[in-house]
């Protein structure tokens, strides 16, 4: 008959009184050295350590982590993963969010615009006149303008009247914005 006693008790008498019998973990069985034919414990058994003499009954949980069978190692192809683990599993860094950054733009604000079509050197403007772009003294600009007074100056230049010599315009009053190539560096 069993019973708890108040005194100290020795490991037997303990094992017999309060708790059933336990059995003792035994190490698996190892053929002796020298017998040449066995394998050894770590290979057959995946809780075996190859570097110590001895082996757990139960499989360490670090075990899971290098074993070949865990899913950490080899995650099935069905498993769910989280997209972090995606992008580690990159072999190329993510591209840039440039693009999106660009779409999102165009998006926004409309496809890009076509350019201005410029012919001869005019570019239509806002209230549709011709805006010329053939400006300099060297590309006939004289033969074009006929330059007036002075009526006015800027920062980078002065401003003059003109009147157009040539072609559909011929007549109307401009202005003629001069500025000299040391301020156009
Ligand atoms: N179309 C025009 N008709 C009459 N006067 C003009 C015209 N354009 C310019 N002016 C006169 O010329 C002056 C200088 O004109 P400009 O366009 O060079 O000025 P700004 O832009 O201040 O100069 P900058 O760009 O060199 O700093 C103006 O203050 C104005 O009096």
């Amino acid at each position: 008959m069993g019973g708890c006693h108040a005194k100290p008790l020795t490991h037997e008498e303990a094992d017999g009184a309060c708790s059933p019998p336990r059995e003792r973990p035994q190490p698996p069985a190892t053929p002796p050295r020298g017998s040449g034919a066995a394998t050894p414990a770590w290979k057959t058994k995946p809780w075996a350590s190859p570097f110590f003499g001895f082996s757990t009954p139960s499989p360490s949980p670090a075990h899971h982590l290098f074993s070949a069978s865990s899913p950490r190692r080899s995650p099935a192809p069905s498993a769910p993963t989280t997209p972090a683990r995606r992008l580690l599993r990159l072999p190329f860094p993510p591209p840039s969010p440039a693009k999106h950054i660009r779409q999102a733009l165009a998006r926004r604000h409309g496809p890009p615009r076509p350019p201005i079509p410029e012919e001869g050197g005019d570019v239509e403007g806002e209230g549709g006149r011709g805006l010329d772009k053939g400006f300099g003294f060297n590309k006939g600009f004289a033969a074009k303008y006929d330059m007036g007074d002075e009526v006015g100056r800027g920062h980078f230049g002065y401003t003059c009247a003109a009147k157009i010599k040539k072609g559909a315009r011929k007549g109307d009053a401009v202005a003629v914005k001069v500025i000299p190539k040391a301020k156009v560096v």
